[in-house]
């Protein structure tokens, strides 16, 4: 298919928002994403005009786009791989069944119009609806999470909250995604929509799983600080409190490992790393698939994993209770997971955090902070305030 050359023309951002308008406007559902330090944007659109929750997507073996919730009851999309975007070189690939190519054609002459630009964006900027009532509920909640743990009843709880904002009228997401993208290299950028799931949008720091050329990778992350670009990260020293929280997550993932007798893989770590404006203790768990004879391992590991340590907490279910118990809204596609599967890259799922999901003009942010024996509340409360930040402090 030879690409107009139109399209080439408009900016990455411009062919993001008009690919992401017409869709909302067919009722398709689409996926863009960056992967961690790459530089190329990929997009997906899935044609179909009534997409259906999937069970097993790693199963199936079909290329696509996976978002999954936080609530492994809750409904999972596969946004199939109709029509695959790759930038840079700007590769094309449309499955070849006529419909699919007749509207994959509608849409790469959608977005190859030259849009509307507003050369003067308004004055407007986000507002932010803050209330002491959110601050004291998740300090409750914070407070009960720890007489929960001081009472024996679980080691670790990640409890979380959201904040919805007011966005601009002429907020442009293809240019935010951009940003957010560019501003965090390190994250994997994702903007996701389906008619049943709204906007999803966030950069996130966490490997969920990934598997690709017969090695599979998992990693523990946890413990947070803020960065400061004027201390080297060889001198950044960490409290006992974030050693063990982050220790424990890479527990959860050995013994996932024990449950199916894998015993030999490498672990690298803990080592501080930059997740944007805050630090985070991370060790890597890399498995050889092929010496162990394990291969499929990614779906058995991500049906064990989720939700790990990181955003639920442990022992697993009885964290689960006390997050539906407690946890005073549906937390929805934050803190679930998503990214490319089943593509020639393999797999690669991240668990959605740093993100906020968009619906009109209200956007709605979402963090949570690893609660132990040792928290105090109020700087777990700011803790999700600067994790909230990594997105405030981009978008506009
Ligand atoms: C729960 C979040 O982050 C997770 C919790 C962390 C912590 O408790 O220190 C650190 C990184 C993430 O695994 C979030 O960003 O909302």
């Amino acid at each position: 298919m030879i690409v107009s050359d139109n399209i080439k023309q408009q900016s990455a951002e411009q062919i993001i928002s008009s690919a992401l308008d017409y869709c909302r406007s067919e009722g398709h559902s689409i996926a863009i994403w960056k992967h961690p330090e790459e530089s190329s944007i990929e997009l997906m659109v899935d044609f179909s005009s009534d997409i259906q929750p999937v069970d097993d997507p790693l199963e199936q073996n079909e290329e696509g786009f996976l978002l999954s919730p936080f609530n492994y009851k809750a409904a999972s999309y596969l946004i199939k791989a109709n029509l695959h975007i790759k930038w840079e070189d700007f590769n094309i690939k449309i499955q070849p069944e006529l419909e699919i190519s007749e509207k994959a054609d509608e849409l790469l002459k959608h977005i190859s119009k030259p849009q509307k630009t507003s050369p003067n964006k308004s004055a407007e900027v986000i507002k932010v609806i803050a209330s002491d009532e959110e601050r004291n509920k998740f300090i409750d909640l914070a407070n009960t999470a720890i007489e929960a743990i001081k009472s024996g009843q679980l080691l670790k709880v990640v409890p979380s909250r959201k904040k919805e904002i007011i966005l601009p009228e002429d907020f442009d997401i293809g240019l935010n995604f951009i940003k957010l993208s560019q501003a965090y290299p390190s994250a994997f950028a994702s903007l996701v929509y389906t008619p049943k799931t709204g906007i999803w949008m966030g950069a996130t720091p966490e490997l969920l799983i990934n598997e690709r050329n017969n090695t599979f990778r998992t990693v523990a992350l946890a413990g947070t600080q803020k960065y400061d670009p004027e201390l080297p990260l060889a001198r950044v020293a960490w409290r006992q409190k974030e050693i063990e929280e982050q220790a424990l997550v890479g527990r959860y993932i050995i013994n996932c490992f024990k449950k199916i007798r894998l015993r030999n893989y490498t672990e690298i770590g803990p080592k501080t790393v930059i997740a944007g404006n805050l630090l985070h203790l991370k060790t890597e768990f890399i498995v050889d698939m092929e010496a162990t004879g394990f291969p499929g391992l990614g779906d058995t590991m991500l049906k064990l994993l989720h939700p790990t340590s990181a955003i639920c907490g442990m022992p697993l279910a009885p964290a689960q209770e006390f997050i539906r118990d407690h946890e005073y809204y549906d937390r929805g596609y934050y803190s679930g997971y998503l990214g490319p599967v089943n593509s020639e890259n393999g797999t690669s799922l991240f668990v959605n955090l740093r993100c906020m999901s968009i619906d009109a003009d209200k956007a709605t942010l979402y963090a949570g902070a690893g609660v132990t024996a040792d928290s105090i509340p109020e700087d777990e409360w700011e803790e999700t305030e600067i994790k909230m930040n990594t997105i405030l402090n981009i978008i506009g």
